[in-house]
């Protein structure tokens, strides 16, 4: 039997699943078992181990003081699956971790000294994800030696951005001396979305123009115009664009150096007010202390969404820390699909909402689906939308069918995208 495992550090969870991988079928990997740690960032975590493999299937769910990185949550899940009557953990062939930013890389690359030393050096620029991710690789080497490890990168799937889309407007030497553009992120999730959506639409994965969003604990929006990413919201690292649980997003680049714990009146008596900010600081500022978690004291988005006076905002509705939160995302996910409905000159099948919140929150979606019925999508079908998890199907059609454009749900997978490439390329891995 050959397994392949595949690992998915995101910001604020790990996620694991076993593939079996059948010589006849490579091109559909069998789901053995998924585990998910998430809240790693506001413990406790919680850990979930399901069997897919037993029947009816077995779930295990636990809160695990205990575990308090991505590492030590890894650790947690292999002793776990040691446990496993089911599975020879002996038998897992390869190892597909998802490593956030690749810089040049732009196809998978096998874990050696020179790839992982490639990953670490970026590690600055995905702070919230590089060296999570390296930390379960090098766990990996250790615990699993005669498995394959393989990286495969969010980036990837946004190597064509047009170059005025990526270039920023600076110093074009320094720029490329320095690596300084826009890279993207989540592409792993969007090359998931783009043939899952292709699929159900009945279109060729290559003629498909979409507007996808992926929003979990990070988020971000991505056009897609005859299945190449021809813009996306995050930039240089997984920082910019829209806010995420504990991230900024687009902030004014002047603002950190403004972010000082003294007063306003104290400021306004300062003829310089800048402060030196260090970099790791600023980063530390931008990326952990900001977001839902600094406007709410929640990276539970769900939480916002109950706590929020939903209606028409005004100056006192706004008053609410959530329904502050609520609309600040709304905001910053409307100025984007608008930028993407115009970069795609509007010939646009489908918009398409991923990642934790976007699978979870009906609020969201049908804030979302209001503002922009005028662009000519469908309206939010509520009977539909309130129920998604109750479908199966990998994509949940939300839209009335009134001759609009598509409003899609779709249950994103990274760790089968990467089973899914890895397992096609066996024999390139060997
Ligand atoms: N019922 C819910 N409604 C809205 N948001 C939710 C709900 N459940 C979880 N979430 C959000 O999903 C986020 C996690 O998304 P996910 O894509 O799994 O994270 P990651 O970015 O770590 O991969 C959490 O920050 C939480 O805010
Ligand atoms: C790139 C990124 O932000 O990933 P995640 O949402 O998984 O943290
Ligand atoms: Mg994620």
């Amino acid at each position: 039997m050959s397994l392949i495992l595949a690992v998915n550090a995101g910001s604020s969870s790990l996620k694991i699943s076993l593939f079996h991988r059948l010589p006849q079928d490579p091109e559909t990997p069998r789901l053995l078992l998924s585990s998910s740690i998430s809240s790693i960032s506001s413990p406790p975590a919680k850990f979930s181990f399901n069997d897919a493999g037993t029947t009816p299937c077995s779930a295990y769910n636990s809160s695990e003081p205990s575990i308090h990185d991505h590492e030590s949550a890894f650790v947690h899940f292999l002793n776990r699956l040691k446990e496993d009557a089911t599975i020879d953990y002996q038998e897992i062939r390869h190892i597909c971790h998802r490593v956030v930013h690749g810089g040049d890389y732009t196809e998978p690359v096998i874990i050696s000294e020179q790839s992982y030393h490639h990953i670490e050096k970026l590690r600055d620029l995905a702070p919230l994800h590089n060296g999570s991710a390296l930390s379960v690789i090098k766990t990996c080497l250790k615990a699993l030696p005669d498995a394959l490890s393989i990286a495969f990168f969010d980036t990837a799937f946004h190597k064509n951005l047009p170059r005025y889309v990526s270039a920023y407007a600076i110093n074009q030497e320094v720029a490329k001396e320095r690596g300084l553009r826009k890279y993207g992120f989540h592409g792993l999730s969007y090359a998931f979305i783009k043939r899952a959506v292709a699929k159900h639409l009945h279109k060729d994965k290559d003629a498909l123009n979409i507007i996808a969003l992926h929003i979990g604990s990070g988020a971000s929006a991505c056009a897609i115009r005859a299945g190449q990413s021809i813009d996306t919201s995050m930039g240089l690292t997984p920082l910019s664009g829209l806010p995420g649980a504990t991230r900024a997003g687009d902030v004014d680049a002047s603002l950190i150096f403004h972010y000082t714990s003294e007063s306003p009146s104290q400021l306004s008596h300062n003829s310089a007010i800048a402060k030196e900010v260090h970099i790791t600081k600023a980063e530390e500022i931008l990326n952990s202390q900001a977001g839902w978690k600094a406007l709410t004291g929640t990276t539970d988005f769900g939480e916002i969404t109950r706590k929020a006076q939903l209606s028409a905002p005004s100056s006192s509705t706004l008053d609410n820390p959530y329904t502050l939160a609520f609309q600040v995302m709304l905001d910053r996910v409307l100025h984007y699909v608008g930028a993407y409905h115009l970069a795609l000159r509007g010939k646009v099948d489908a918009l398409v909402f991923a990642g934790g919140v976007g699978e979870r929150s009906e609020e969201l979606r049908r804030a979302v689906g209001e503002a922009v019925n005028f662009f000519g999508y469908s309206a939010i079908d509520e009977r539909i939308n309130k129920v998604v998890d109750d479908f199966e199907s990998t994509v949940v059609d939300i839209g009335k069918y009134d001759g609009g454009k598509r409003v899609l749900v779709c249950r994103t997978d990274e760790q089968l995208e990467m089973a899914r490439e890895c397992s096609l390329a066996e024999e390139f891995w060997g």
